[in-house]
């Protein structure tokens, strides 16, 4: 039995439709084995905003520090994304969250499941076996630059930094990442036009001495781009920047069939965070159709983080046999879609009463009131 504190951060748009689902599962989990997650839920984001005025405010970023693990859903909304003067804004509570809690590698698994082979719009013979991990880097470059307009407002800025210890923090998880797969690691750069991307290659190639079992080769973003979706079992290990990562992970989303598949893990200096890749998809805000399975892998790499193996384990059998199951929401189930509750609903009775396989969709709220 283990005692863990998870402080939750729902979000805004489909982030708490996503993030109860997780949570659901977790308990589901916990009642399993007889662990005792301690969930609290706190605000960042525009809800934070809305609420307090501060994006990420001093109660939650105390709770993400004292907590064991943090589970996120996603942030945004509407009215800052088309209101280019707001001075406030909510993806500045999530920047300033990765920056404050240290978070400097974020983690994205991307697989092609072969059950749902058929929903990518990709050619199966190119992405059948794809099974890459994306080391994002996550606290330094463009996204945290200085930014501004000049005097007279008529041009803007974003400065891109990075240092050589901030690329070799991240470059050495992903070499002893890589060392321990497939022992290949490709660095995305734009290394012929940036003096950025030249400092990452100068300091990957130079650190390549020491993991002689790993193969590095060298791409630029812009031909990582096509590659990635042209022929993805080329790669094992891809490192890059913060806003190559950002964009060439969910390009590669397309190779699992959904942006609502990809989950992550933010590693950094204590504390970690896990959190879908996608936002907060605020089309679909209440209509139950965004799919949660992305948020419970990123509980399930929690649970991994935390070193509860078999529970991680469970949850990810559970989301397979969802997958196989059709149990799915309709961007991947078009003709007989399931809602977010009801994907959420059979993962986590699946992982409660696993041994029984009873569910189906009419009594699934007999058999999850045990539970839920
Ligand atoms: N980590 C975070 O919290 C992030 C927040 N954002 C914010 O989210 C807001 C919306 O941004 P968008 O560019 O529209 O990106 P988005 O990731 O929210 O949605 C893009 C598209 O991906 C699909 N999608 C996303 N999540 C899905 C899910 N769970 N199930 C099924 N389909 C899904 C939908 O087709 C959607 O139109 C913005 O305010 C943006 O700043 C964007 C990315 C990351
Ligand atoms: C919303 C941004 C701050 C980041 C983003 O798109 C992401 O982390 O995937
Ligand atoms: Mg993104």
């Amino acid at each position: 039995m283990v005692s863990k504190k998870i402080a939750v951060l729902p979000g805004d748009g489909i982030g708490p439709e996503v993030c109860r689902q997780a949570v659901k599962v977790l308990e589901a989990v916990a009642g399993r084995f007889g662990h005792r997650f301690d969930m609290q839920s706190y605000l960042m984001g525009a809800c934070a905003i809305d609420a307090t005025g501060n994006p990420l405010p001093d109660e939650t970023l105390d709770a993400c520090r004292a907590a064991d693990a943090v589970l996120l859903g996603a942030i945004g909304d509407p009215k800052y994304d088309h209101d280019p003067t707001a001075k406030v804004r909510p993806e500045q509570g999530l920047l300033r969250l990765r920056k404050s809690l240290g978070l400097f590698a974020n983690i994205r698994p991307v697989t092609a499941y072969s059950v749902l082979l058929e929903h990518s719009p990709l050619k199966r013979e190119r992405i059948e076996g794809t099974d890459l991990l994306i080391f994002r880097e996550l606290t330094g470059g463009i996204y945290f630059g200085d930014k501004g307009r000049t005097a007279d407002g008529e041009a803007a800025y974003d400065h891109c930094t990075y240092s050589r210890p901030e690329i070799e923090r991240i470059a050495h998880l992903a070499f002893r990442a890589a060392a321990g797969r497939r022992q290949k690691l490709t660095l995305v750069d734009k290394a012929n036009v940036l003096e950025t991307s030249r400092l990452w290659r100068e300091v990957v190639r130079e650190m390549a001495a020491e993991y002689p079992e790993v193969a590095v080769d060298y791409l630029f973003v812009d031909n990582a781009a096509m590659q990635v979706i042209l022929s993805p079992t080329q790669f094992d290990v891809i490192l890059t920047e913060n806003m190559f990562g950002d964009i060439i992970s969910d390009e590669a989303s397309v190779i699992a069939g959904s942006l609502g598949l990809l989950p992550s893990a933010s590693v950094g200096e204590r504390v970690a965070l896990f959190e879908p890749i996608h936002g907060s998809y605020p089309q679909a805000k209440g209509k139950g159709i965004a799919n949660p399975i992305a948020t419970i892998l990123s509980a399930a790499m929690l649970l991994e983080h935390l070193e509860l193996d078999a529970e991680a384990a469970l949850v990810r059998e559970a989301v397979d046999e969802a997958l196989h199951n059709g149990v799915l929401t309709k961007e991947l189930n078009p003709t007989a879609p399931y809602t977010t509750e009801e994907v959420g609903n059979y993962i986590a009775f699946w992982i409660a009463d696993s041994n029984e396989k009873q569910w189906n969709k009419n009594n699934v709220e007999i058999g999850l009131s045990t539970i839920i």
